[in-house]
C-alpha cells in the first residue's frame, strides 16, 4: 500500500493505492499561505485517519509518492520552482521530512508527470511506450514518456513546459516572466484575460458571467455569441498548432489530452485531429489522440506509480535446498524428486527456507534467481516478511526436512525466558508434520506427568529413559507441536517436515551412547538441558503437546477443499489444506506465505504468469507478492505457515 499525495495548486489530493488500485481518496484545501511542512503534516495526518479504517497506520505503507506542481527534482527528492505556488516548496527537505514523520520513503515527482505516469501504467497510456500528456487546465501542463521513460532533461523540465512554449512573438506576458507562451495565450487562467481585451466584450453575453471558463466560452459560443464564438477560433488554432508542435517535436504514438477542457471531447477531438491532418507531418499518421481514462485521479495513480518498480518483483519464490549431513540420517528423502548431494555421511536435514548467518536460501527461478533470502529482506523487509518487518531483522521462520535413519538426540530447546540465561541460546519452539515413515517408527515427546527434573536428570545414562517420556508410532500427516523447553527425540525411520522458529539451539541429554566412526561421541548440553526443563517441570506445565489431527473442517462450498489446523502460536500458524483443482490463496494479509507440496507437483499462477513448485519443494509468497492461485492436478495436500495475524 503505498500514501499518495497531489499537491495542486487549489486542493491537495491524498489517498492510498495498492497495486494500481485506489483504495480510497480525498481532497482538501491547499493553504500555501500557512506554509507547506504545515500543510503536509496535516494531510499526514488524514492519510493516518484513512489508514485506521484498515487497521493500519500510515507508517505500514510501503512510501509515500509526492507530486508537486513546478519543476520537481525527482532524483535529489527537491522542489526547484514553484511558479507562485507553495514559496516555501523550493529548498524544503522533502525525504528528511517524510522519514522523520512518518519513517517512510518518499518519492517526487512534478504534477503533470505524474498524471502521465498514472494513465501510462494504469489508463489511456497502457499498450504504448512513446506517450505524451496535455493537460489543459488552469494552466496547461505536458509531459512526454519517451521509449518507455519520462524525458527529464538537464534541469528536469523536458517535456514539461509545453504550456510555456511561445507561440505568439510579443504576446501577452506570462505568470513564468516570457511573453507570448500558450498559457498566455489560451489557457484557463487567460480565457477572462482574452475575453476582457476582446473588442466585442462589451456587447457580449459573457459579460454576464461572474466566471469565465472553457466552459462558459464553449457555451456561448454554440449559442452564437460572437465574442466566444471568436475566442473559440482563437484558442483551438492556437491549441492545435501546438499539438502539431509537440508532435514535431516529441514524435509520440499516442497523445492524451486531459484537464477540463475535455469535459466537451466530442467537440475537442475531432477539431484538434482536422488541424493535425491538415498540418503534422506526414499528417500525424498512426497518431492516437485519446481522451484521458482517469480524469480526476491519474496523478494520484501516478504518485504510486512512483513506487511501481518495487511493486512488481514479486512472485512465488523457491530456493536452493541447504543440505547438512548427520550422524543419524537417513534415505527416505531420496524417494523425492530432487538430486542429492554426494555426501559422506548420510543427509540428515534438507533446510528448506532459511535466513542465518552461516545458512542461506538463494532463489532458483526468475529475475530474483540468485539472491539470497537476506538480500532480499534488506532491500524490502515489508515486501517479503511482511507489515513491521525491519531490514536487520531474519526471516522469523525456518523450515526443514529431516530424514532420521537412526534415532536423533533426546533434546530439549530453550524458550525467550531461559535464553536470558545462556549465552548464546536462541528460543526454538517448532512443530512437526509426518511425511513418510518406516514401520513401527516413532517420536517421544513430553516426560510422562509425576517425574521430577532429578529423577530424570539421574537417568539421562540410562538406556530406559526413553520409559520416562510419552511415546507416539509414527503416522503419516501426523502433527506435533513441540513448545520450546518440551523433552523430545525424533525416532529413526521418519521423514519430517519441520517448521520451526529460527534458531539452531539444541541442548542434548542424550545420544544413546552413538560414536561416529572415530569412535567419539557428539557433545551433550545436560545442565543447560535441565535449566530449560526445570522452567517446564517446575511449573508443572503438561510435558506433551501433540496436537491429535482434527476433523476436517470444509471452509467454502467446495467439498473437495479441506484444512486443518496444524499448529497455532505466537511464532507461526501452519495448516494442510487437501484440495483438487486450484485453491487461492488470501492476498495483503500482511504478512508472508509458505507452501510445501505434500504430495504432488504444484503450479502457482501469479501476475499472469505460472511457476513451478515439485513434490517436495517449500514456495516462499513474499508478503507484497500479488493474488496467486495454486493448482494440483490430482487431489493433493500442501503444509502451508505464516506468521500469525
Ligand atoms: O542434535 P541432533 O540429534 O542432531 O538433532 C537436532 C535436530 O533435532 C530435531 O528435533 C529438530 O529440532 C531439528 O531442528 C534439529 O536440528
Amino acid at each position: 500500500m503505498i500514501a499518495v499525495i497531489d499537491l495542486g495548486g487549489t486542493n491537495t489530493k491524498y489517498g492510498l493505492v495498492e497495486s494500481g488500485k485506489i483504495i480510497v481518496a480525498n481532497s482538501t484545501p491547499a493553504e500555501p499561505q500557512d506554509g507547506l511542512e504545515k500543510h503536509l503534516n496535516k494531510v499526514v495526518k488524514l492519510i493516518n485517519d484513512l489508514c485506521k479504517d484498515f487497521g493500519k497506520k500510515i507508517s505500514n505503507c510501503q512510501g509515500i509518492g509526492l507530486l508537486s506542481t513546478g519543476t520537481v527534482n525527482s532524483k535529489d527528492m527537491l522542489v526547484l520552482s514553484t511558479n507562485e505556488k507553495y514559496d516555501d516548496a523550493k529548498g524544503f527537505n522533502f525525504k528528511n521530512w517524510a522519514l522523520e514523520k512518518t519513517g517512510l520513503e518518499l518519492r517526487i515527482e512534478n504534477d503533470a508527470k505524474g498524471a502521465l505516469l498514472g494513465e501510462y501504467h494504469y489508463g489511456a497510456g497502457q499498450g504504448s511506450d512513446n506517450v505524451m500528456m496535455i493537460t489543459f487546465g488552469t494552466g496547461i501542463g505536458t509531459a512526454v514518456i519517451s521509449e518507455g521513460q519520462l524525458l527529464t532533461g538537464s534541469n528536469f523540465f523536458g517535456g514539461n513546459l509545453g504550456g510555456h512554449m511561445i507561440v505568439k512573438t510579443g504576446g501577452r506576458k506570462c505568470t513564468c516572466g516570457a511573453r507570448g507562451c500558450l498559457e498566455a495565450e489560451a489557457s484557463g487562467w487567460a480565457l477572462p484575460i482574452i475575453a476582457k481585451e476582446h473588442p466585442l466584450f462589451s456587447s457580449s453575453s459573457l459579460k454576464n458571467e461572474t466566471v469565465i471558463g472553457f466552459k462558459e466560452m464553449l457555451e456561448h459560443a454554440e449559442k452564437g455569441d460572437e465574442c466566444a464564438i471568436d475566442i473559440r477560433r482563437h484558442c483551438f488554432q492556437i491549441w492545435g498548432e501546438a499539438i502539431v508542435s509537440y508532435i514535431h517535436l516529441f514524435d509520440p504514438e499516442r497523445i492524451i489530452l486531459g484537464g477540463g477542457l475535455m469535459n466537451s471531447a466530442d467537440l475537442v477531438l475531432p477539431l484538434f485531429e482536422k488541424t493535425i491532418k491538415e498540418m503534422a507531418w506526414s499528417q500525424g499518421k498512426g497518431l492516437q489522440l485519446v481522451k484521458a481514462e482517469h480524469p480526476d485521479n491519474a496523478g494520484i495513480l501516478g504518485a504510486a506509480a512512483l513506487f511501481k518498480n518495487e511493486d512488481k518483483a514479486y512472485y512465488p519464490l523457491t530456493f536452493e535446498q541447504v543440505y547438512k549431513p548427520t550422524i543419524w540420517g537417513g534415505e527416505l528423502l531420496q524417494k523425492l524428486p530432487r538430486t542429492l548431494p554426494e555426501s559422506s555421511m548420510p543427509i540428515g536435514e534438507s533446510w528448506e527456507i532459511v535466513d542465518r548467518p552461516d545458512d542461506q536460501s538463494r532463489v532458483v527461478t526468475g529475475e530474483l534467481a540468485g539472491k539470497s533470502l537476506r538480500e532480499l529482506i534488506q532491500s524490502d523487509p515489508e515486501g517479503i516478511v511482511g507489515d513491521g518487518h525491519q531490514a536487520n531483522q531474519p526471516f522469523p521462520l525456518l523450515m526443514k526436512i529431516i530424514d532420521a535413519g537412526q534415532d536423533l538426540s533426546l533434546q530439549v530447546h530453550p524458550d525467550e525466558e531461559t535464553c536470558k540465561y545462556i549465552e548464546g541460546a536462541e528460543p526454538k519452539t517448532e512443530m512437526w508434520y509426518v511425511l513418510d515413515h518406516k514401520p513401527e517408527a516413532e517420536i517421544l515427546t513430553g516426560i510422562q506427568e509425576g517425574v521430577s527434573a532429578e529423577q530424570f536428570r539421574k537417568s539421562v545414562n540410562d538406556p530406559n529413559i526413553k520409559d520416562l517420556m510419552h511415546s507416539y508410532t509414527s503416522e503419516q500427516g501426523q502433527s506435533f507441536f513441540i513448545k520450546a523447553t518440551t523433552m523430545h527425540a525424533i525416532g529413526g525411520g521418519n521423514l519430517i517436515y519441520e517448521v520451526q522458529q529460527n534458531s539452531d539451539t539444541t541442548y542434548r541429554v542424550s545420544d544413546w551412547g552413538r560414536v561416529d566412526k572415530e569412535g567419539n561421541p557428539r557433545e551433550l548440553h545436560v545442565d543447560q538441558a535441565m535449566a530449560c526443563l526445570e522452567h517446564t517441570l517446575g511449573n508443572k506445565k503438561p510435558g506433551a503437546h501433540r496436537i491429535m489431527p482434527l476433523a476436517f473442517t470444509p471452509l467454502t462450498h467446495n467439498s473437495e477443499l479441506k484444512r486443518r489446523q496444524l499448529a497455532l502460536c505466537e511464532h507461526f500458524h501452519v495448516e494442510e489444506i487437501e484440495f483438487e483443482g486450484a485453491i487461492t490463496l488470501p492476498v495483503n494479509t500482511g504478512t508472508f506465505q509458505t507452501v510445501y507440496a505434500v504430495d504432488s507437483d504444484l503450479r502457482i499462477e501469479c501476475g499472469g504468469k505460472s511457476y513451478a513448485v515439485k513434490h517436495g519443494q517449500t514456495c516462499l509468497i513474499p508478503a507484497k507478492c500479488g493474488e496467486c492461485t495454486v493448482y494440483a492436478p490430482v487431489k493433493s495436500r500442501v503444509v502451508s505457515a505464516k506468521t500469525p495475524a
